[in-house]
């Protein structure tokens, strides 16, 4: 066995392991990465990026739809294959030769294999069962970076019917005939968007609801959508048992005795952190479980530093925040904090400070790419009340705004903005409507500068813009 050592080493080379030892390297530190699979994580090749570019085509094919003049263009039906092809190009062909040219070029050492904390600042990197083929002490800290995966509920006979997982949907090689889907959170709606714009027969199992929680007004219009496109969407059904027949039929029995019948099954209830075979236990901590952080990402153990300081945690893997943006956010912040530790330099971990990842209480940006899309940033009215803030509520119809009306004959939509009307300043925004991603940015700014309402005023819009809204929705508060 072979014995190295780094200042950093990270277990878990997804989007937030690599900007993690991208960030100690960028300050003078080196760093190790220990990655079992794919150096890009889940969000690469299994996420983010292939589910979304399932998504697009028909996203971009609705829009021409939409436009006189566009519409008459089309000829045909989305090229399902075509999109296919693409998505495999935006996973990469599932090879990381790409991401592992960055981390050379980065400076960045690469250990592939499964990596166990052994003892105190020791990584021990598993390739089989024969025991670790090398050992990598970290002088100052070890970072878990390790992710998440999709949780499979305990519904009687699901595993053994091989459930398709977010995994699965993202990498599909065919569609399915019928394609049936257990949850109703991003995954899931995101997912049925995506399959019934390819084709498929889609019935969605949606036992708390769609996008919960969300704004209920979100969820209710991609209810509305998905039913439109076709879609089966059965609020408040739960799955029972599951069963697959030797044709390859899933059959899936709802607890109120209704029978569902499906070619694959979707499983889309949620993650599970990936904590189960990392030696947690070497340490006095529970395999398995979620890692809870300070507001510098250390590592704690029932409040105290989890063996005294020199353990991370970032991204997926300690339930902050399940979003490649705000992991890659703490990656920053975790990385920075490091660097200024190992130097013996100040720490700021004040709110909004350098060395903190404030911004995942009360200012996480998201986009559901679903139709309509769903952009939000901050708390939702329920969420703010439930704070205990004393909000008001100002909502206004987004189709109402002269840009919408241009960017789409019929366009329908809607936007919320929550002000925390002790301290004048707006603390969550939800926008659902055809392209309102690229709106979200100005609300994220307005809530993380806690921007007063009196100075947005001077923020004008321009014309003929769907941004817009802004002013409208500020005069619907009044002045
Ligand atoms: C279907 C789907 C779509 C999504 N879409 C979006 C989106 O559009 N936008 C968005 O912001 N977020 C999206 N997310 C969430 C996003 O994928 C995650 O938040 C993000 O991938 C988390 O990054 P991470 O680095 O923490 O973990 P991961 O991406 O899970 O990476 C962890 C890495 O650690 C490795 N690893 C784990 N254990 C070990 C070990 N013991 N030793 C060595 N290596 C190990 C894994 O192989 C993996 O490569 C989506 C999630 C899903 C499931
Ligand atoms: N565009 C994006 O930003 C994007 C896209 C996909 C995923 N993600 C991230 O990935 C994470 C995982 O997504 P997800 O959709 O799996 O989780 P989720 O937490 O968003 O939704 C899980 C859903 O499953 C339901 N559920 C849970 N247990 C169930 C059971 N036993 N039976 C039936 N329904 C059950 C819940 O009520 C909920 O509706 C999310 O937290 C999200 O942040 C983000």
């Amino acid at each position: 066995m072979g014995n190295a050592t780094y200042d950093v080493v990270v277990i878990g080379a997804g989007p937030v392991g690599e900007n993690v030892a991208d960030r100690v390297v960028r300050g003078g530190l080196t760093a190790a990465v220990v990655e079992r699979e794919l150096v890009g994580g889940e969000c690469s090749y299994w996420a983010c990026m292939p589910t979304k570019a399932l998504l697009r085509s028909a996203t971009a094919l609705r829009a021409a739809r939409r436009l006189p003049g566009a519409r008459e263009a089309i000829t045909g039906d989305l090229d399902a294959a075509a999109v296919l092809r693409r998505r495999d190009a935006f996973a990469s062909n599932w090879s990381d030769s790409g991401q592992v040219s960055w981390l050379d070029s980065a400076g960045i050492a690469l250990y592939r294999g499964q990596g166990r904390i052994g003892s105190d600042r020791v990584v021990e990197v598993w390739t089989g069962e024969d025991g670790p083929v090398v050992s990598l002490t970290a002088r100052h800290a070890v970072v878990v970076a390790t992710g998440s995966s999709a949780l499979i509920p305990d519904v009687t006979g699901i595993r053994e019917a091989a459930p398709w997982t977010s995994r699965e949907a993202a990498a599909a090689a065919e569609v399915p005939g019928r394609l049936a889907v257990i949850g109703g959170g991003v995954v899931a709606s995101e997912m049925a968007t995506a399959f019934a714009g390819l084709g498929s027969v889609v019935t969605v199992l949606a036992r708390d609801g769609v996008l919960h929680q969300a704004e209920p007004f979100a969820g209710e219009r991609v209810v509305q959508s998905l039913r439109e496109a076709g879609v089966q969407v059965r609020l408040g059904a739960e799955a029972a048992s599951v069963h697959r027949d030797g044709e390859g039929t899933v059959h899936i029995t709802l607890t109120d005795g209704e029978r569902v019948e499906a070619d694959e099954l979707l499983v889309a209830t949620g993650r599970t952190p990936n904590t189960q075979d990392i030696g947690l236990d070497t340490i006095g901590l529970k395999p398995g479980a979620w890692l809870t952080v300070d507001d510098t990402l250390r590592v704690l153990d029932d409040g105290a530093l989890a063996g005294g300081g020199w353990l991370y945690a970032a991204g997926d893997v300690n339930r902050r925040s399940l979003l490649t943006h705000q992991g890659k956010y703490q990656a920053r912040a975790v990385g920075d904090v490091i660097v200024a530790r190992a130097r013996g330099e100040a720490v700021e971990d004040g709110r909004w400070g350098r060395h903190v990842a404030t911004a995942d209480e009360r200012a996480v940006p998201q986009v559901v790419f679903t139709d309509p899309e769903i952009a939000s940033v901050g708390l939702t009215a329920a969420a703010a009340e439930a704070a205990g803030l004393r909000i008001r509520v100002v909502d206004y119809d987004l189709a109402a705004v002269a840009g919408s009306a241009l960017h789409a004959e019929g366009y329908q939509g809607h936007a919320r903005m929550v002000v925390d009307e002790d301290r004048q300043v707006i603390a969550g925004v939800t926008l659902a409507g055809p392209d309102v991603a690229e709106l979200l940015h100005a609300a994220t700014i307005a809530v993380v500068g806690e921007v007063p309402l009196d100075r947005l005023w001077h923020a004008v819009p321009a014309f003929p813009t769907v941004s817009e809204v802004w002013l409208r929705l500020l005069e619907a508060y009044g002045r």
